[in-house]
């Protein structure tokens, strides 16, 4: 389930102050073009206005004077007045639409630059789905609640004013009488708001709710299948799409409630209006074209003064989703940047865990004053049971998460006291989960470090021994390798990872079971590509398959958050301890022997 705060509080992100912030942080910066699109929508209004004012002439031309040049001098002059409007209309629109697109552009920009800034820590506790309707719903709301502040102070408030205008220059009285039906409107639409709130917020969960059950399908669609999954999420899908379907048909009959109670004090105002009029022309001696045009501008000026007293509920639906993009964005970076730090400056790079503990989550204790050296240019090798703490280390180490106690140095330096940025350039990672972008293989190599020539990617590719079955597609380096690389096979994906490693030069390589997902034949040509990468270089690496690390520098056991056991190969089996009996495990169940260990002088 997407993670939304359960409650819809007043503060900070009440209506009136979302509305301020918006205007004043986003909508400010576009005044000047805001400007000429209210220069626009005044001289549309005012053009309209005109016409009606003419319209009510040349009834008086027709009906009264008998005036046929005179029609079809005010006809001429009708048709400008339109063209005007159309004009105007067709530049506000432009320019609104512009100023829309720059500020969702921004907004969408802004949200991005917030997540790169979160911890990993962060994510974990979240889904991308969630961020995905913060990141489209979201930033769209802020600018449809600005595109709809504008147009109601632009066009509608200034037709609204210019209708009353020339109702009022044709007949006061009857301007009066049409109006009366706006204070028990108001009324009406004030009890709706807050009912709407409580639904846009809804649908905005929803939204969500759906969107992760699609991206969880998608991406796991091998499993769904393998477990013939389809009926059990399309059933949860259908569930979640029920329910913004439900929401959506009460928010619209929330919205609309008020409409038959609007249109019929509507209607008693035209009523009052066409019988007070009718009888002014009869008895009072007003002109036909007062009447019709007075008549022509109250029916004009219905439109966007119902727009106006819906304002109130189109804004609240809208707000929702405004409130859901800056929560995230107002929220402090759960990885405050450190970029002023200075940098890590390495001589051996030599790894040491000094009393490290750490824990996910209070009281449960993951890793448990934990204390290693992995010696420069050497492979250490961690090994051990399930949920022992092995990827935990590497986590700490690439600073995803802060250690609870003790330290991690590199060459004597806390990595805290180091910026994370120069602490990862140094750093090459290659995990068990190999995350290729949706690129060609050449920009999934070359994202190991930007300006990598294509010859520098060639020869990565060739230590990686990747770069024969790359060559083997007909389209080479430029061969898609779909959405997380499923156009590849598991074995290929972590060459290219293992390319992507070697090309970033890191003197300190850290590996997460490389190899685990591998066939003797994959496995065996990672690890010769593993072995060209290690070479002269700090490495860490876990294993659970023993033999990719026989000929480790050391080998570390790691048990409950603690290293049970360390040393070489042969003395650990000498031992007779927990990595004997792993190995002999393992030995006897695989039945066979190396491939191609990690060397210790590779
Ligand atoms: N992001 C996380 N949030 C909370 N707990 C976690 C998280 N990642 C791991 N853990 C917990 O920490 C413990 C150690 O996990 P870790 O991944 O370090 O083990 P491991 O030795 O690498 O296991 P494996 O060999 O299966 O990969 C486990 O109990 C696991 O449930």
């Amino acid at each position: 389930m997407a993670q939304f705060p359960k409650k819809i509080t007043d503060d900070p992100y009440a209506a009136a102050i979302l509305i301020r912030r918006l205007v004043m942080e986003q909508g400010i910066t576009y005044w000047r073009r805001y400007l000429v699109a209210f220069a626009l929508m005044a001289t549309a209004a005012g053009a309209t206005a005109a016409a009606t004012y003419v319209l009510g002439q040349v009834i008086n031309q027709a009906y009264v004077d008998k005036n046929v040049p005179g029609i079809a001098m005010l006809s001429g002059v009708t048709v400008v007045l339109l063209f005007i409007k159309g004009v105007a209309t067709y530049g506000h629109m432009v320019i609104l639409t512009k100023i829309s697109n720059a500020i969702l552009a921004t907004n969408q920009r802004q949200l991005f630059a917030k997540l790169m800034r979160e911890s990993i820590g962060f994510f974990s506790e979240r889904h991308s789905s969630e961020f995905l309707a913060r990141l489209t719903a979201g930033a769209k709301s802020i600018t449809d609640v600005l595109n709809m502040l504008v147009n109601a102070v632009g066009r509608d408030l200034l037709m609204l004013l210019a209708m009353i205008g020339v109702m009022v220059w044709q007949d006061p009285l009857m301007s009066f009488i049409g109006l009366v039906a706006v204070p028990p409107a108001m009324l009406v639409l004030r009890k709706l708001v807050k009912r709407i709130k409580g639904l846009a917020y809804n649908q905005f969960t929803g939204t969500a709710d759906i969107l992760e059950t699609m991206q969880e399908s998608l991406q796991g669609i091998r499993t769904v299948k393998a477990f013939t999954l389809e009926d059990a999420m399309q059933s949860r899908i259908d569930e979640n799409i029920a329910v913004v379907e439900r929401n959506a048909n009460k928010m619209a009959r929330v919205a609309n409630r008020s409409n038959p109670l609007m249109e019929m004090l509507g209607g008693f105002a035209v009523a009052g209006c066409l019988l007070y009029g009718g009888y002014s022309v009869v008895a009072l001696g007003a002109t036909p074209g007062q009447f019709f045009s007075f008549m022509t501008a109250f029916l004009m000026a219905t439109e966007p003064a119902k727009r106006l007293a819906r304002l109130n509920i189109d804004l609240n639906s809208q707000l929702v989703g405004a409130r859901m993009l800056l929560e995230v964005v107002d929220s402090p970076a759960s990885e405050q940047s450190d970029d002023d730090k200075p940098a890590l400056r390495l001589t051996d790079a030599r790894i040491e865990l000094n009393d490290v503990s750490f824990a996910y989550r209070a009281g449960e204790t993951v890793l448990n004053r934990m204390s290693l050296t992995a010696e420069p240019g050497k492979v250490t090798a961690l090994v051990g049971p399930s949920g022992g703490g092995k990827s935990t280390v590497l986590a700490l180490l690439l600073r995803f998460y802060e250690v609870t106690q003790g330290d991690i140095l590199i060459d004597g330096q806390s990595i805290t006291s180091v910026s994370r940025k120069s602490l990862r350039a140094q750093t090459a990672y290659v995990g068990q989960d190999v995350y290729l972008f949706r690129d060609t293989i050449r920009n999934n190599i070359a994202f190991g470090r930007f300006g990598a020539t294509e010859n520098e990617i060639t020869d990565a590719a060739k230590a990686a021994c990747a770069h024969d079955f790359i060559m083997s597609f007909p389209l080479g380096y430029d061969t898609p390798v779909g959405e997380h690389g499923t156009q590849l096979s598991g074995g290929q994906r972590q060459r290219i990872a293992v390319a992507r490693a070697l090309i970033k030069n890191a003197p300190i390589i850290l590996l997460d079971e490389a190899t685990a997902a591998l066939d003797s034949e994959s496995e065996k040509q990672v690890q010769e590509a593993i072995e060209h990468l290690c070479r002269n270089r700090t490495t860490i690496v876990i294993a659970h398959r023993l033999h990719t690390i026989m000929h480790a520098d050391a080998i570390l056991v790691v048990e409950g958050g603690e290293i049970v056991e360390r040393g070489r190969h042969d003395e650990l089996l000498r031992r007779s301890g927990r990595y004997a009996s792993f190995f002999r495990l393992q030995h006897h169940d695989a039945g066979s022997l190396p491939l191609a260990p990690v060397s210790a002088t590779a």
